[in-house]
Formats: C-alpha cells, sequence, structure tokens
C-alpha cells in the first residue's frame, strides 16, 4: 500500500513569541500537517504548552493539527485538545494502561487516532492495539526535548513496525532528529510522516520554503528505495 508522504514541521522550533506569523510562514513554505508538542513536566522534563495554543495556531492555519501528548494519564485531556481544534492525537503507549480504550476515545471525538512509542520501548507493546490506530509515532529521540540526534538504533524499529502493521492503513511517523540525511534513511525504512522541528525552522522564515523542499526530495528519494 502507498502512503503519502507528509512533512510535518514541530511548532516547538518555532519563535514562541510569534506563533501566529511563524504558523503561516510555515505553512505558506508547503508544510502538509503541523505537529503540536505537549509536555506536562512529568512525563518529560520538559513543560511547553497547552489547548490554548492549539486554539491559536487552529484559527491561522488551514493544515491538519497532529498533537503529540507527552503526558500523564492523556485520558482527562483528550476532549479539551479535541475542542482546541486538533484532527489526530498521539498519546503514548508508556503512559496508556488502558490504549485500545484511549485511542477509542480520542477516534470517537472524530479525530485520527495515534500511538507514541518510546526508542527504548519494544514494538511488542503495539501488537494488540494497531486495529485501533491510524498512525504509530516511532520517536527517534527520547522526548521532551527539540535539537537532539536522531538515535539510529530505531530504524530497525521502523521496519519491524512495518512489518508489524501489515496492509493496514496506518501512518507510520518519525519523531526527533529528522533532518535530510535520517529523513532519507526513515523513509527507506518505512516512514511516511516526518516531523521536523529545528530542520523545518532553522534560519528563520526566509529558510523555510527551502528546507522543506529539502525534506520533501529526502524523503521521496529515501521511499524510492
Ligand atoms: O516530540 C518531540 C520532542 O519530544 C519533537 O516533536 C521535537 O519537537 C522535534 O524536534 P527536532 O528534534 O526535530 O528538533
Ligand atoms: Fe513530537
Amino acid at each position: 500500500m502507498t502512503r503519502p508522504l507528509i512533512i510535518n514541521p514541530s511548532i516547538l522550533s518555532a519563535d514562541f513569541g510569534q506563533f501566529a506569523e511563524e504558523t503561516r510562514a510555515i505553512e505558506t513554505a508547503g508544510a502538509d500537517w503541523l505537529h503540536l508538542d505537549v509536555m506536562d513536566g512529568m512525563f518529560v522534563p520538559n513543560i511547553s504548552f497547552g489547548p490554548g495554543v492549539i486554539e491559536a495556531v487552529r484559527k491561522v492555519s488551514q493544515c491538519p493539527i497532529d498533537t503529540h501528548l507527552m503526558i500523564e494519564a492523556p485520558d482527562r485531556y483528550l476532549e479539551a485538545y479535541a475542542k482546541a481544534g486538533s484532527d489526530r492525537i498521539s498519546v503514548h503507549v508508556e503512559a496508556c494502561p488502558h490504549l485500545n480504550r484511549t485511542l477509542q476515545t480520542i477516534r470517537g471525538l472524530g479525530l485520527k487516532a495515534g500511538i507514541a512509542i518510546n526508542p527504548s520501548t519494544s514494538e511488542e507493546t503495539l501488537r494488540y492495539s494497531l486495529d485501533a490506530a491510524d498512525q504509530v509515532l516511532v520517536m527517534t529521540v527520547n522526548p521532551g526535548f527539540g535539537g537532539q540526534a536522531f538515535l539510529s538504533l530505531t530504524l530497525e524499529k521502523i521496519r519491524r513496525i512495518r512489518a508489524l502493521i501489515g496492509d493496514r492503513p496506518i501512518d507510520i511517523g518519525v519523531d526527533g532528529g529528522i533532518t535530510v540525511e535520517t529523513a532519507e534513511l526513515a523513509a527507506r525504512a518505512g516512514a511516511n510522516v516526518f516531523v521536523a522541528g529545528s530542520s523545518a525552522f532553522k534560519g528563520g522564515p526566509t529558510h523555510y520554503a527551502g528546507n522543506i523542499e529539502a525534506l520533501k526530495a529526502a524523503v521521496a528519494r529515501g521511499a524510492a528505495g
């Protein structure tokens, strides 16, 4: 099955003083989706933003909003993040003792449901929840911060997840340390959604179109084998 190749810039790397301008600029530059990283200071050792920022981004953008919840007990906030304007929500397998129920709740809110998985978590934890998922978000760094280096140990895991998914219409996202080089490798391994923070926003607004064009070319090369 052929899945579309999606460049998904992470707003975490935008200038927080100018969310609206940054959102418009990255969308005009060719972003396919927008990735919104929510961190609670508990599940990960960093705090980012909450539903208010997602609502603000929603007001100025037509792009699908892909919300990545790096929070403990995410069930408490699914409705709030849906109401704020998310189109998809990913929760961490490590934070969800009743993963199937959580994914069903997300779908029940009319959204696509994603499972995020940390580098040190086995892909076996996904096996019995895949039928309730629209996306697997493979963390290619330990979550919590932008600007970290891609962990190559995740490439083999992407391949194994691709095999586990088989023909099901489930996107495989990669998140963390995605550059022109690592995006190509991840695409070759079977990923089709590429979250890019630092590499999409580097150099400021005049560079965004070039950054995204380079990422698109890289993933096309990778997907071609
Ligand atoms: O979820 C996360 C980090 O925890 C990511 O979405 C980062 O925001 C990606 O940033 P870069 O690694 O691309 O700079
Ligand atoms: Fe993320």
